[in-house]
Protein backbone atom coordinates (compact mmCIF):
# COMPACT_ATOMS: atom_id res chain seq x y z
CA UNK A 1 0.00 0.00 0.00
CA UNK A 2 2.67 2.33 0.78
CA UNK A 3 5.00 1.59 -2.36
CA UNK A 4 1.78 1.92 -4.13
CA UNK A 5 1.01 5.53 -3.03
CA UNK A 6 3.99 6.79 -3.69
CA UNK A 7 4.36 4.99 -6.93
CA UNK A 8 1.31 6.68 -8.06
CA UNK A 9 2.30 10.26 -6.47
CA UNK A 10 5.87 9.93 -8.49
CA UNK A 11 3.84 9.56 -11.92
CA UNK A 12 1.76 12.11 -11.01
CA UNK A 13 5.13 14.44 -10.11
CA UNK A 14 6.19 13.19 -13.86
CA UNK A 15 6.58 16.68 -15.25
CA UNK A 16 8.04 18.37 -12.08
CA UNK A 17 11.32 15.80 -11.79
CA UNK A 18 11.61 16.34 -15.39
CA UNK A 19 11.80 19.77 -14.73
CA UNK A 20 14.50 19.75 -12.01
CA UNK A 21 16.87 17.41 -13.82
CA UNK A 22 16.87 20.02 -16.54
CA UNK A 23 17.57 22.44 -14.00
CA UNK A 24 20.75 20.57 -12.92
CA UNK A 25 21.53 19.49 -16.74
CA UNK A 26 21.77 23.24 -17.37
CA UNK A 27 24.19 23.83 -15.39
CA UNK A 28 27.31 22.95 -17.43
CA UNK A 29 29.24 21.85 -14.62
CA UNK A 30 32.04 20.29 -16.51
CA UNK A 31 35.18 19.43 -13.96
CA UNK A 32 37.75 18.87 -16.59
CA UNK A 33 37.74 22.03 -18.72
CA UNK A 34 38.91 25.05 -15.82
CA UNK A 35 37.26 27.70 -17.77
CA UNK A 36 33.83 25.64 -16.76
CA UNK A 37 34.84 25.45 -12.98
CA UNK A 38 33.17 28.07 -11.63
CA UNK A 39 30.26 26.54 -12.80
CA UNK A 40 30.64 23.16 -10.80
CA UNK A 41 30.55 25.48 -8.03
CA UNK A 42 26.81 26.35 -8.75
CA UNK A 43 25.88 23.01 -9.26
CA UNK A 44 27.49 22.12 -5.60
CA UNK A 45 24.99 25.29 -4.74
CA UNK A 46 22.15 24.08 -6.50
CA UNK A 47 22.74 20.54 -4.95
CA UNK A 48 22.77 22.41 -0.96
CA UNK A 49 19.87 24.18 -2.22
CA UNK A 50 17.25 21.42 -3.59
CA UNK A 51 18.09 18.97 -0.34
CA UNK A 52 18.02 21.92 1.63
CA UNK A 53 15.10 22.69 0.83
CA UNK A 54 13.51 19.50 1.47
CA UNK A 55 14.86 19.61 5.22
CA UNK A 56 18.59 17.94 4.90
CA UNK A 57 21.24 19.33 6.38
CA UNK A 58 23.76 20.46 4.05
CA UNK A 59 27.08 21.69 4.14
CA UNK A 60 30.23 21.94 2.05
CA UNK A 61 33.52 20.95 2.66
CA UNK A 62 37.07 22.80 1.13
CA UNK A 63 39.62 20.08 0.11
CA UNK A 64 42.01 22.62 -1.30
CA UNK A 65 43.60 22.77 -4.65
CA UNK A 66 44.88 20.74 -7.66
CA UNK A 67 47.23 21.11 -10.69
CA UNK A 68 45.63 21.49 -13.73
CA UNK A 69 47.38 22.86 -17.13
CA UNK A 70 49.90 23.55 -15.25
CA UNK A 71 48.34 25.90 -12.93
CA UNK A 72 46.83 25.26 -9.18
CA UNK A 73 43.46 25.54 -9.56
CA UNK A 74 40.98 24.87 -6.30
CA UNK A 75 38.95 21.58 -5.91
CA UNK A 76 35.15 22.00 -6.06
CA UNK A 77 33.60 21.09 -2.65
CA UNK A 78 32.29 18.41 -1.78
CA UNK A 79 28.96 18.76 -0.27
CA UNK A 80 27.69 16.20 2.82
CA UNK A 81 24.07 16.04 4.05
CA UNK A 82 22.07 14.39 6.68
CA UNK A 83 18.72 13.51 6.12
CA UNK A 84 17.17 12.24 9.26
CA UNK A 85 19.32 10.97 12.41
CA UNK A 86 16.78 8.88 13.90
CA UNK A 87 19.14 6.29 16.01
CA UNK A 88 16.15 3.27 15.82
CA UNK A 89 16.24 3.42 12.03
CA UNK A 90 19.33 2.04 9.37
CA UNK A 91 21.43 4.67 7.92
CA UNK A 92 22.47 4.68 4.42
CA UNK A 93 25.18 6.65 2.66
CA UNK A 94 24.61 8.12 -0.67
CA UNK A 95 27.28 9.25 -3.29
CA UNK A 96 26.37 10.87 -6.61
CA UNK A 97 28.92 13.23 -8.73
CA UNK A 98 27.40 16.43 -10.09
CA UNK A 99 30.44 17.02 -12.50
CA UNK A 100 30.05 15.74 -16.28
CA UNK A 101 31.79 15.18 -18.80
CA UNK A 102 32.79 17.87 -21.57
CA UNK A 103 30.23 18.39 -24.47
CA UNK A 104 29.65 20.44 -27.44
CA UNK A 105 27.17 21.00 -30.35
CA UNK A 106 30.15 20.93 -33.09
CA UNK A 107 31.25 17.38 -31.53
CA UNK A 108 27.59 15.84 -33.23
CA UNK A 109 24.85 16.66 -30.57
CA UNK A 110 21.51 16.54 -32.57
CA UNK A 111 20.39 19.20 -29.75
CA UNK A 112 21.99 21.53 -27.34
CA UNK A 113 24.00 19.36 -24.71
CA UNK A 114 23.25 21.59 -21.65
CA UNK A 115 19.61 21.84 -23.05
CA UNK A 116 17.27 19.24 -21.84
CA UNK A 117 15.24 17.62 -24.80
CA UNK A 118 12.47 14.68 -24.56
CA UNK A 119 12.74 13.48 -27.96
CA UNK A 120 9.44 11.69 -29.51
CA UNK A 121 10.85 8.05 -28.08
CA UNK A 122 10.16 9.25 -24.84
CA UNK A 123 14.23 9.73 -23.87
CA UNK A 124 15.85 13.05 -22.17
CA UNK A 125 18.95 14.12 -23.97
CA UNK A 126 21.52 16.38 -22.69
CA UNK A 127 25.01 15.81 -20.93
CA UNK A 128 24.49 14.20 -17.68
CA UNK A 129 20.97 12.99 -17.80
CA UNK A 130 22.11 9.42 -17.13
CA UNK A 131 25.80 10.02 -15.57
CA UNK A 132 25.11 11.17 -13.06
CA UNK A 133 22.79 14.04 -12.86
CA UNK A 134 19.80 11.82 -13.34
CA UNK A 135 20.78 9.91 -10.43
CA UNK A 136 21.35 12.68 -8.45
CA UNK A 137 18.25 14.19 -9.17
CA UNK A 138 16.27 10.88 -8.55
CA UNK A 139 17.24 11.13 -5.02
CA UNK A 140 15.71 14.22 -4.39
CA UNK A 141 12.54 12.94 -6.25
CA UNK A 142 12.37 10.04 -3.70
CA UNK A 143 12.65 12.01 -0.91
CA UNK A 144 10.50 14.98 -1.71
CA UNK A 145 7.54 12.30 -3.07
CA UNK A 146 8.16 10.14 0.83
CA UNK A 147 7.25 13.93 1.94
CA UNK A 148 4.30 14.96 -0.42
CA UNK A 149 2.40 11.37 0.55
CA UNK A 150 3.19 12.24 4.12
CA UNK A 151 4.84 8.70 4.74
CA UNK A 152 8.36 8.85 7.54
CA UNK A 153 11.43 8.27 5.31
CA UNK A 154 11.79 4.68 6.58
CA UNK A 155 16.20 5.28 6.95
CA UNK A 156 17.93 8.31 7.61
CA UNK A 157 20.21 9.09 4.34
CA UNK A 158 24.19 10.20 4.64
CA UNK A 159 24.93 12.06 1.91
CA UNK A 160 29.13 12.41 -0.28
CA UNK A 161 28.11 14.35 -3.47
CA UNK A 162 30.83 15.26 -5.75
CA UNK A 163 32.18 17.75 -8.68
CA UNK A 164 35.36 16.08 -9.42
CA UNK A 165 34.57 11.93 -10.47
CA UNK A 166 35.44 12.96 -14.17
CA UNK A 167 38.49 13.99 -13.30
CA UNK A 168 39.83 11.28 -11.21
CA UNK A 169 37.56 12.17 -8.00
CA UNK A 170 40.71 14.28 -6.59
CA UNK A 171 40.69 15.24 -3.00
CA UNK A 172 38.04 13.22 -1.97
CA UNK A 173 39.90 9.90 -0.93
CA UNK A 174 41.15 12.14 2.02
CA UNK A 175 38.36 13.34 3.46
CA UNK A 176 36.41 9.77 2.79
CA UNK A 177 39.30 8.62 5.03
CA UNK A 178 38.76 11.73 7.59
CA UNK A 179 35.42 11.04 7.96
CA UNK A 180 35.14 7.54 8.14
CA UNK A 181 34.92 7.84 11.81
CA UNK A 182 32.84 10.71 12.45
CA UNK A 183 30.74 12.20 9.64
CA UNK A 184 30.06 9.01 8.21
CA UNK A 185 30.67 6.99 11.15
CA UNK A 186 26.89 5.69 11.32
CA UNK A 187 26.48 4.57 7.91
CA UNK A 188 25.24 0.91 8.04
CA UNK A 189 26.01 0.49 4.22
CA UNK A 190 26.67 2.61 1.01
CA UNK A 191 24.93 3.16 -2.40
CA UNK A 192 25.85 4.68 -5.75
CA UNK A 193 24.29 5.17 -8.44
CA UNK A 194 26.46 5.58 -11.20
CA UNK A 195 26.45 3.08 -13.72
CA UNK A 196 24.64 1.34 -16.01
CA UNK A 197 22.19 -2.02 -17.24
CA UNK A 198 24.13 -4.08 -18.93
CA UNK A 199 21.39 -3.97 -22.27
CA UNK A 200 18.49 -1.79 -22.54
CA UNK A 201 16.13 -4.51 -21.34
CA UNK A 202 16.82 -6.19 -17.62
CA UNK A 203 18.07 -4.48 -14.61
CA UNK A 204 21.64 -5.16 -12.80
CA UNK A 205 23.03 -5.03 -9.85
CA UNK A 206 26.84 -3.97 -10.12
CA UNK A 207 29.42 -5.30 -7.92
CA UNK A 208 32.92 -5.09 -9.68
CA UNK A 209 34.53 -1.67 -11.26
CA UNK A 210 37.62 -1.36 -13.30
CA UNK A 211 40.39 1.68 -12.35
CA UNK A 212 41.36 4.34 -14.40
CA UNK A 213 44.98 5.68 -14.82
CA UNK A 214 45.08 8.06 -17.20
CA UNK A 215 48.13 9.65 -18.76
CA UNK A 216 49.36 12.46 -21.50
CA UNK A 217 52.57 13.08 -22.81
CA UNK A 218 53.92 16.41 -24.64
CA UNK A 219 56.54 16.25 -27.44
CA UNK A 220 58.06 19.98 -28.21
CA UNK A 221 60.39 21.14 -30.57
CA UNK A 222 59.86 24.20 -32.80
CA UNK A 223 59.64 27.73 -30.99
CA UNK A 224 56.35 28.32 -33.52
CA UNK A 225 54.17 26.08 -35.33
CA UNK A 226 55.65 25.53 -38.87
CA UNK A 227 55.57 25.54 -42.51
CA UNK A 228 55.32 22.26 -43.91
CA UNK A 229 56.61 22.83 -47.06
CA UNK A 230 60.12 25.22 -45.84
CA UNK A 231 60.74 22.89 -42.87
CA UNK A 232 59.27 19.59 -43.50
CA UNK A 233 61.76 16.83 -43.88
CA UNK A 234 64.59 19.12 -42.06
CA UNK A 235 63.61 19.25 -38.57
CA UNK A 236 62.28 16.82 -36.06
CA UNK A 237 58.21 17.14 -36.17
CA UNK A 238 56.49 16.63 -32.68
CA UNK A 239 53.57 14.91 -34.30
CA UNK A 240 55.45 12.74 -35.87
CA UNK A 241 56.76 11.96 -32.75
CA UNK A 242 54.18 11.62 -30.82
CA UNK A 243 52.48 9.32 -33.47
CA UNK A 244 55.58 6.95 -33.05
CA UNK A 245 55.10 6.48 -29.28
CA UNK A 246 51.25 6.66 -29.28
CA UNK A 247 51.28 3.29 -31.87
CA UNK A 248 53.79 1.46 -29.90
CA UNK A 249 50.80 1.36 -26.61
CA UNK A 250 48.12 -0.67 -27.62
CA UNK A 251 47.46 -2.75 -31.14
CA UNK A 252 44.24 -1.87 -33.49
CA UNK A 253 43.21 -5.39 -31.73
CA UNK A 254 43.10 -3.92 -28.30
CA UNK A 255 46.55 -5.55 -27.51
CA UNK A 256 48.28 -3.52 -24.95
CA UNK A 257 52.20 -3.39 -25.86
CA UNK A 258 53.70 -2.37 -23.03
CA UNK A 259 56.11 -4.62 -21.61
CA UNK A 260 55.25 -5.92 -18.32
CA UNK A 261 51.19 -4.99 -17.91
CA UNK A 262 49.99 -8.51 -18.53
CA UNK A 263 51.62 -10.07 -16.20
CA UNK A 264 50.63 -7.38 -13.37
CA UNK A 265 46.68 -8.82 -13.97
CA UNK A 266 45.32 -12.01 -12.05
CA UNK A 267 44.46 -14.93 -13.46
CA UNK A 268 41.21 -15.65 -14.38
CA UNK A 269 39.89 -18.58 -12.28
CA UNK A 270 37.94 -21.36 -14.17
CA UNK A 271 34.91 -20.30 -11.48
CA UNK A 272 34.93 -17.20 -12.95
CA UNK A 273 35.00 -17.61 -16.16
CA UNK A 274 32.10 -19.73 -15.78
CA UNK A 275 30.12 -16.97 -14.41
CA UNK A 276 30.34 -15.22 -17.99
CA UNK A 277 28.27 -17.98 -19.48
CA UNK A 278 24.86 -17.19 -18.17
CA UNK A 279 25.37 -13.27 -18.63
CA UNK A 280 22.38 -11.78 -20.50
CA UNK A 281 24.07 -10.30 -23.16
CA UNK A 282 23.99 -10.29 -27.26
CA UNK A 283 26.40 -9.08 -29.17
CA UNK A 284 23.46 -7.18 -30.87
CA UNK A 285 23.42 -4.79 -27.84
CA UNK A 286 27.23 -3.79 -27.95
CA UNK A 287 25.77 -3.21 -31.62
CA UNK A 288 23.08 -1.22 -30.78
CA UNK A 289 25.21 0.82 -28.23
CA UNK A 290 28.00 1.66 -30.33
CA UNK A 291 25.28 2.29 -33.13
CA UNK A 292 28.13 0.26 -35.50
CA UNK A 293 28.77 -3.44 -36.33
CA UNK A 294 32.74 -2.80 -34.98
CA UNK A 295 33.02 -6.18 -32.23
CA UNK A 296 36.73 -7.13 -31.92
CA UNK A 297 35.49 -10.76 -30.51
CA UNK A 298 32.55 -12.45 -32.12
CA UNK A 299 31.50 -13.85 -28.90
CA UNK A 300 29.95 -12.27 -25.67
CA UNK A 301 31.94 -13.81 -23.08
CA UNK A 302 35.19 -12.33 -24.61
CA UNK A 303 33.70 -9.01 -25.11
CA UNK A 304 32.61 -9.01 -21.80
CA UNK A 305 35.63 -10.44 -20.19
CA UNK A 306 37.45 -7.34 -21.70
CA UNK A 307 35.27 -5.07 -20.85
CA UNK A 308 35.00 -6.18 -16.75
CA UNK A 309 38.08 -8.17 -16.16
CA UNK A 310 41.31 -7.41 -18.72
CA UNK A 311 43.18 -4.13 -19.13
CA UNK A 312 42.19 -1.86 -22.28
CA UNK A 313 44.46 1.03 -23.52
CA UNK A 314 42.60 3.76 -24.60
CA UNK A 315 43.97 6.55 -27.32
CA UNK A 316 41.95 9.81 -26.45
CA UNK A 317 43.23 12.76 -28.41
CA UNK A 318 46.03 15.61 -29.03
CA UNK A 319 45.81 18.68 -28.21
CA UNK A 320 47.52 21.14 -30.33
CA UNK A 321 47.46 19.26 -33.14
CA UNK A 322 45.27 20.50 -36.20
CA UNK A 323 42.06 19.79 -36.20
CA UNK A 324 40.34 22.19 -37.94
CA UNK A 325 38.18 21.90 -41.19
CA UNK A 326 40.25 22.19 -44.53
CA UNK A 327 44.23 21.39 -45.56
CA UNK A 328 46.32 23.14 -43.30
CA UNK A 329 49.71 22.73 -43.79
CA UNK A 330 51.20 23.43 -40.34
CA UNK A 331 53.89 21.33 -38.58
CA UNK A 332 52.38 21.96 -34.88
CA UNK A 333 55.41 23.07 -32.45
CA UNK A 334 54.02 21.35 -29.38
CA UNK A 335 51.43 18.48 -29.29
CA UNK A 336 49.91 16.29 -26.21
CA UNK A 337 48.69 12.83 -26.47
CA UNK A 338 46.52 11.80 -23.62
CA UNK A 339 45.61 7.75 -23.21
CA UNK A 340 44.49 6.14 -20.49
CA UNK A 341 44.23 2.55 -18.99
CA UNK A 342 41.73 1.30 -17.30
CA UNK A 343 42.85 -1.24 -14.89
CA UNK A 344 41.85 -4.82 -12.85
CA UNK A 345 42.76 -7.06 -10.14
CA UNK A 346 45.82 -7.11 -9.35
CA UNK A 347 47.20 -4.01 -10.75
CA UNK A 348 48.73 -1.31 -8.75
CA UNK A 349 48.48 2.21 -10.03
CA UNK A 350 51.80 2.98 -9.17
CA UNK A 351 53.40 -0.21 -10.75
CA UNK A 352 51.12 0.73 -13.71
CA UNK A 353 52.72 4.31 -14.01
CA UNK A 354 56.30 3.27 -13.62
CA UNK A 355 55.87 0.63 -16.49
CA UNK A 356 53.85 2.80 -19.06
CA UNK A 357 56.56 6.00 -18.33
CA UNK A 358 59.38 3.58 -18.99
CA UNK A 359 58.47 2.22 -22.00
CA UNK A 360 57.37 6.02 -23.39
CA UNK A 361 60.48 7.35 -22.32
CA UNK A 362 62.17 4.02 -23.92
CA UNK A 363 60.60 4.23 -27.36
CA UNK A 364 60.68 7.94 -27.58
CA UNK A 365 64.27 7.61 -26.94
CA UNK A 366 65.01 4.98 -29.49
CA UNK A 367 63.50 7.52 -32.01
CA UNK A 368 66.52 9.85 -32.04
CA UNK A 369 64.64 13.02 -32.13
CA UNK A 370 65.55 16.35 -30.90
CA UNK A 371 62.68 17.05 -29.37
CA UNK A 372 61.63 17.35 -25.75
CA UNK A 373 58.86 14.40 -24.43
CA UNK A 374 57.43 15.08 -21.04
CA UNK A 375 55.53 12.51 -19.47
CA UNK A 376 52.37 12.89 -17.06
CA UNK A 377 50.43 10.93 -14.79
CA UNK A 378 46.93 12.53 -14.83
CA UNK A 379 44.84 11.02 -12.44
CA UNK A 380 44.67 7.10 -11.09
CA UNK A 381 41.60 5.25 -9.50
CA UNK A 382 41.84 2.37 -7.90
CA UNK A 383 39.90 -1.17 -9.22
CA UNK A 384 36.73 -2.61 -6.95
CA UNK A 385 35.90 -6.09 -6.75
CA UNK A 386 32.89 -7.10 -4.49
CA UNK A 387 31.10 -9.99 -3.92
CA UNK A 388 27.14 -9.77 -4.82
CA UNK A 389 26.28 -12.21 -1.80
CA UNK A 390 25.56 -9.99 0.92
CA UNK A 391 22.42 -9.05 2.50
CA UNK A 392 22.52 -5.57 0.99
CA UNK A 393 23.01 -6.71 -2.52
CA UNK A 394 19.39 -8.78 -1.29
CA UNK A 395 18.05 -5.76 -0.38
CA UNK A 396 18.71 -4.12 -3.76
CA UNK A 397 17.56 -7.37 -5.86
CA UNK A 398 13.93 -7.37 -4.10
CA UNK A 399 13.52 -3.59 -4.64
CA UNK A 400 14.49 -4.27 -8.37
CA UNK A 401 12.18 -7.00 -8.65
CA UNK A 402 9.17 -4.99 -7.02
CA UNK A 403 9.79 -2.02 -9.68
CA UNK A 404 10.62 -3.98 -12.62
CA UNK A 405 8.92 -7.25 -11.88
CA UNK A 406 12.09 -9.22 -12.80
CA UNK A 407 15.25 -10.15 -10.67
CA UNK A 408 18.36 -8.02 -11.81
CA UNK A 409 21.25 -10.11 -13.01
CA UNK A 410 24.61 -9.38 -11.05
CA UNK A 411 27.37 -8.06 -13.54
CA UNK A 412 30.32 -6.14 -13.25
CA UNK A 413 31.32 -2.65 -15.34
CA UNK A 414 34.23 -1.49 -17.08
CA UNK A 415 34.24 2.02 -16.12
CA UNK A 416 35.48 3.60 -13.01
CA UNK A 417 33.86 5.21 -9.69
CA UNK A 418 37.40 5.42 -8.21
CA UNK A 419 36.20 6.54 -4.73
CA UNK A 420 33.99 3.08 -4.62
CA UNK A 421 37.32 0.62 -2.85
CA UNK A 422 37.94 4.10 -0.62
CA UNK A 423 34.34 3.59 0.81
CA UNK A 424 34.15 0.18 1.60
CA UNK A 425 37.67 -0.05 3.29
CA UNK A 426 37.68 3.32 5.27
CA UNK A 427 34.26 2.78 6.19
CA UNK A 428 34.09 -1.05 6.10
CA UNK A 429 30.57 -0.95 4.94
CA UNK A 430 29.11 -2.82 1.84
CA UNK A 431 29.07 -0.89 -0.85
CA UNK A 432 25.77 -1.75 -3.51
CA UNK A 433 25.84 -0.31 -6.85
CA UNK A 434 21.81 0.75 -7.92
CA UNK A 435 22.00 1.53 -11.51
CA UNK A 436 19.50 3.40 -13.14
CA UNK A 437 19.96 4.07 -16.77
CA UNK A 438 20.39 1.94 -19.56
CA UNK A 439 23.65 0.01 -21.46
CA UNK A 440 22.82 2.56 -24.80
CA UNK A 441 22.29 5.85 -22.82
CA UNK A 442 25.90 6.56 -24.11
CA UNK A 443 27.10 8.60 -21.36
CA UNK A 444 30.30 10.50 -22.19
CA UNK A 445 29.37 10.41 -25.91
CA UNK A 446 26.87 12.52 -28.05
CA UNK A 447 23.34 12.65 -27.45
CA UNK A 448 23.50 11.22 -24.25
CA UNK A 449 20.04 10.13 -23.22
CA UNK A 450 18.21 8.76 -20.10
CA UNK A 451 14.87 7.21 -20.94
CA UNK A 452 12.14 8.73 -19.35
CA UNK A 453 10.56 5.20 -18.34
CA UNK A 454 14.33 4.78 -16.36
CA UNK A 455 14.14 7.41 -14.51
CA UNK A 456 10.76 7.25 -13.31
CA UNK A 457 11.49 3.68 -12.62
CA UNK A 458 14.38 4.87 -10.60
CA UNK A 459 12.96 6.89 -9.21
CA UNK A 460 10.56 4.15 -7.89
CA UNK A 461 13.64 2.28 -7.00
CA UNK A 462 15.36 4.20 -4.88
CA UNK A 463 11.99 4.53 -3.12
CA UNK A 464 11.12 0.93 -2.41
CA UNK A 465 15.32 0.31 -2.05
CA UNK A 466 15.31 2.94 1.78
CA UNK A 467 11.93 0.96 2.37
CA UNK A 468 13.29 -2.79 1.71
CA UNK A 469 16.79 -1.43 3.74
CA UNK A 470 14.25 -0.47 6.64
CA UNK A 471 12.14 -3.85 6.08
CA UNK A 472 15.47 -5.67 6.56
CA UNK A 473 16.38 -7.71 9.47
CA UNK A 474 20.47 -7.58 9.63
C1 LIG B 1 31.18 4.89 -14.30
C2 LIG B 1 31.13 6.38 -14.04
N1 LIG B 1 29.85 6.86 -14.35
C3 LIG B 1 32.17 7.10 -14.90
O1 LIG B 1 31.85 7.53 -15.97
N2 LIG B 1 33.39 7.21 -14.38
C4 LIG B 1 34.48 7.80 -15.09
C5 LIG B 1 35.53 8.16 -14.07
C6 LIG B 1 36.70 8.88 -14.65
C7 LIG B 1 37.98 8.76 -14.25
N3 LIG B 1 38.70 9.60 -15.00
C8 LIG B 1 37.91 10.21 -15.80
N4 LIG B 1 36.68 9.78 -15.57
C9 LIG B 1 35.03 6.82 -16.11
O2 LIG B 1 34.88 5.61 -15.92
O3 LIG B 1 35.58 7.27 -17.13
ZN1 LIG C 1 31.25 9.49 -16.34
ZN1 LIG D 1 29.53 8.85 -13.46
Amino acid sequence: MTLETLYNLIDQKKDEFIALLAKAVAIPSVSADANLRPKVYEMADFVVDEFTKLGAKMEKRDIGFHEMDGQKVPLPPIVLGQYGSDPSKKTVLIYNHFDVQPASKSDGWSTEPFKLEVDNKDRMIARGVTDDKGPLIGWMSAVQAYQECGLDFPVNLLMCFEGMEEYGSEGLDDLIRAEAQKYFAKADCVCISDTYWLGTKKPVLTYGLRGVSYFSMTVEGPAADLHSGVFGGTVHEPMTDLIAVMSSLVKPNGEILIPGIMDEVAELTSEEDRLYDTIDYEMSDLKNATGADISIYSDTKRTLQHRWRYPTLSLHGIEGAFSGSGAKTVIPAKVNGKFSIRTVPNMEPETVRKLVQDHVEKVFSALGSKNKLTFHALHAGAWWSSSPNHWHYDVGSRATERVFGVKPDFVREGGSIPVTVTFEHALNRNVLLLPMGRGDDGAHSINEKLDLDNFMKGIKLFCTYVHELALEQQ
